[in-house]
């Protein structure tokens, strides 16, 4: 199941420091290991925005639901998710 995934970060700007250098760390390398895995298909950051365009490819509603929600910046993030289908032009 193919899934488009915007995310928008919005860290609060009195978050400590290290806290935050550390969050982003983390996220980078859980999303490296979902990208290695295949899940994670592509990610694009959205131009002049702290945001991505994110193709995940997985196996239910359930399993994306379990990613997003263990992402590290989850708690700083908005997320929306579009389900994609093959559309009927597509060769
Ligand atoms: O920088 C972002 O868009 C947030 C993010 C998601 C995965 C990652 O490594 O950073």
């Amino acid at each position: 199941m193919l899934f488009c995934v915007r995310m928008d970060v919005s860290i609060p700007r009195d978050l400590d420091p290290a806290e935050r250098e550390d969050t982003v760390a983390r996220e980078r390398a859980y999303s490296q290991e979902l990208q290695r895995s295949g899940e994670w298909a592509h990610i694009w950051r959205i131009v002049g925005l702290y945001s991505n365009i994110s193709i995940f490819d997985v196996d239910s509603n359930a399993r994306l639901h379990e990613i997003l929600s263990n992402l590290p910046l989850f708690p700083y993030m908005s997320i929306e998710v579009t389900a994609l289908t093959e559309h009927p032009s597509a060769i």
